[in-house]
């Protein structure tokens, strides 16, 4: 029987803030642009699926659907299985931020599917799983996108991928990175006025839906590691891991041994005091205090942490989320290409991820 080139299944795993997002811009797709037909197969949360023989889940029903099922997710290898037997083309869109799911990527780009997603684990791991992953679409034709990995839906990896096939050669690439980051420093230390209580804009950013599933993943600056590492790779740097160069945590020491999220944040506030401390520092000096990176191409070097900045600076001047990258290259001389907006919401991150898709669904439809 001849594979139906105007259909492409969709399975969802994760349907937290970016997920919850995503299924709205697919319902939207899918009804504006009626071909390919989008058909959403699957769609799970860490602890249930909902999924069918048929191949056919609701777009617009499936976070009901998902609540009512009392079926459990597939294991990842029976969802490859499942996925490689639909009757047309499939995607896997993970709006996770599972290592678990990132490590079967080639799995999956080996079986035909597709992969869209904005977690950060696969391509900021070993060097090795990024091989694989590259080497597994390579060989198999499938596809894989990972825009909202970085700078949310900010065309930040699209921009990047750009200047290095079209022959710019990168020799910098710095900025604010993390969206939680710009918000707590845009609140707790702002140009003008005094600023809140660190601890309380660290709930407010989880509230936004800014952080990491875990927000001790965006304060103690491997967020930002990661991100470095995603796009060291792509200028060329073969970084090992997000770990294999200096990151500054922001987690005070007494609480590096708490066991949950949510016993972090009960007791952060007790800790203030030492952000407060480094605030008053930078005021001393008339400055503020912001969160950045940079990879350095000619020293092979790459780092994450506190720096000190003029008010009229631009990264002082961020407001909410905003993420700020500027790419130096051969091409652009002295004056870099700069990207700047919100780095992190729900909306803007699945705008990554369904613009991805569309992207995949140019080439595989
Ligand atoms: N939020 C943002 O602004 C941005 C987020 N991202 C990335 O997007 C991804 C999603 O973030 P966000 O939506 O905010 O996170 P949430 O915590 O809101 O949602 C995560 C979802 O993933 C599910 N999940 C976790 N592990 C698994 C698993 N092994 N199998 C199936 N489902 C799983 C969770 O299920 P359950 O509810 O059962 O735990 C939940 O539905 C992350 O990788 C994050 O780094 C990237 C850019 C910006
Ligand atoms: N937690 C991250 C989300 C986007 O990558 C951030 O705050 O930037
Ligand atoms: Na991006």
């Amino acid at each position: 029987m001849a594979t139906p080139t105007n259909q492409v299944f969709i399975a969802v795993i994760g349907a937290g803030g970016v997920g919850k997002s995503f299924l709205s811009q697919l319902a939207a797709l899918a009804a504006r642009k009626p071909t390919p037909k989008l058909s959403l197969c699957y769609i799970s949360s860490s602890k249930k699926a909902a999924f069918n023989s048929e191949y056919s889940i609701g777009i617009e029903t499936a976070l009901q659907e998902l609540a009512s099922s009392s079926k459990q997710p597939l294991s990842l290898p029976q969802l490859a299985d499942h996925l490689a037997a639909a009757p047309a083309k499939a995607v896997l869109v993970d709006n996770t931020s599972s290592q678990d799911v990132a490590d079967a990527y080639p799995l999956f780009l080996s079986r035909g599917i597709s992969v869209v997603t904005p977690n950060k684990k696969a391509f900021s791991g070993s060097y090795k799983l990024w091989q694989d992953i590259f080497t597994a679409a390579a060989t198999a034709g499938s596809k894989v996108y990972h825009e909202s990995s970085v700078g949310a839906g900010l065309p930040v990896i699209s921009t990047l991928k750009d200047l290095v096939d079209t022959g710019d050669e990168v020799t910098k690439i710095e900025g604010v990175f993390s969206g939680t980051m710009s918000f707590l420093f845009n609140s707790f230390a702002p140009v003008e006025g005094s600023g809140g209580q660190w601890s309380a804009e660290v709930k407010k950013a989880k509230e936004l839906g800014y952080t990491e599933p875990d927000p001790r993943d965006d304060l103690n600056g491997l967020d930002v590691a990661r991100k470095l590492t995603i796009l060291a790779r792509l200028a060329g740097l073969p970084v090992e891991s997000p770990t294999s160069f200096p990151v500054q945590s922001l987690i005070p020491k007494e609480l590096e041994s708490v066991s949950s999220g949510d016993e972090f944040l009960e007791k952060l506030p007790g800790f203030d005091s030492q952000m407060e401390e480094t605030k008053s520092a930078a005021e001393k000096q008339g400055k503020v205090v912001r969160f950045v990176g940079s990879i350095d191409m000619t020293s092979k070097s790459v780092k994450v942490g506190l720096e000190m900045f003029d008010k009229s600076h631009p990264i002082a001047a961020l407001k909410g989320s905003d993420n700020i990258i500027s790419f130096y290259t051969k091409r652009y001389g002295s004056n870099p290409l700069i990207i700047q907006g919100a780095g992190a919401g729900g909306d803007v991150t699945a705008m990554g991820v369904t613009s991805d898709l569309i992207k995949v669904l140019s080439q595989i439809a």
